[in-house]
């Protein structure tokens, strides 16, 4: 049986006739890609050009790959779960792009920020000060490995969540996860304009707003790249032309653009 392959960091499944290839249950289903993608690390890059790609010119590959990145989880829509996680640095919208991707997709939306924040009764500006960095990072952590399981949902996760390799891992095994990406100069601009930023955003490093944004960011650049199934630019786009965005790359089972 032929499994899937990882190509610029989306996994693939390589069949069209995913309802016969892949298993329903949703415990299997993880062991599955597990494999598949430990199977393709394992590869050399000439051995996969070799076995996958044989003929098929970048451009078409990407696109073969859009069209069936996420053909066969949404597909079994009702039988598998299938969460859609939203990543990205503080302020590229991943709270605000949640809920409207959510909503278009008709499946629940959670941010796991605010759950920390309904939970714990603090904000997150409390709970650093109060409890420190690391027991946020704690609950941040079984805050996400908790929605993850569940069946159907879109999740705007904290811009820290990928800092966990744990997290990224889950988040990659249980569904297409969205990097919302956006320039310093933006971050920027919205945290300053957020009146929100005081109570959900302290600083990480107590360095200066734009030394932190460029120092943390560089540092993340890799977990978010690593944790990414795909990326979304955010710069000088509206909320609704970033869903349309991202309905077109999930594919038409998503109702997106095929
Ligand atoms: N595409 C956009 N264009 C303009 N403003 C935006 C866009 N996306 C988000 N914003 C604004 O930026 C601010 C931060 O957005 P949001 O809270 O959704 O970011 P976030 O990624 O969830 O941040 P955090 O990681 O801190 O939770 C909000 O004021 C929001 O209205
Ligand atoms: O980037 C970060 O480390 C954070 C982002 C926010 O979403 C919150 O989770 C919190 O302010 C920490
Ligand atoms: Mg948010």
């Amino acid at each position: 049986m032929r499994l899937g392959f990882l190509f610029e960091n989306q996994y693939v499944l390589s069949s069209n006739r995913c309802s016969t290839s892949v298993p329903r249950d949703p415990r299997i289903r993880r062991r599955f890609r597990a494999h598949s993608i430990h199977w393709f690390d394992n590869l050399s890059s000439v051995e996969r050009s070799r076995q996958q790609f044989t003929g098929k010119t970048q451009e078409k590959l990407r696109q073969a790959i859009r069209a069936n990145v996420l053909d066969c989880p949404l597909r079994h829509n009702g039988n598998t779960n299938m969460v859609v996680t939203l990543i990205g640095y503080r302020a590229t919208g991943k709270s605000t792009v949640g809920q409207l991707l959510a909503s278009r997709l008709g499946w629940d939306f959670v941010d796991t920020d605010d759950q920390i924040v309904s939970v714990s009764g603090k904000s997150i500006a409390e709970i650093f000060r109060e409890d420190g960095e690391p027991h946020f990072r704690e609950l941040e952590r079984q805050q996400l490995q908790r929605e993850l399981s569940r069946e159907h949902a879109v999740i705007s996760s904290g811009g820290g969540a990928i800092l966990n390799e744990q997290t990224r891992q889950l988040m990659r095994e249980s569904g297409p996860v969205v990097w919302l990406s956006a320039s310093v100069e933006t971050i920027v601009e919205r945290l300053k304009e957020d009146a929100a930023s005081t109570g959900s955003r302290p600083s990480l490093t107590g360095e200066g707003l734009v030394e932190e944004v460029e120092s943390v960011l560089r540092s993340r650049l890799p977990l978010y790249s690593e944790a990414a199934s795909f990326v979304i630019e955010t710069d000088e786009r509206t909320v609704d032309e970033i869903v349309d965005e991202i309905m077109s790359q999930l594919g038409p089972e998503s109702g997106g653009a095929s």
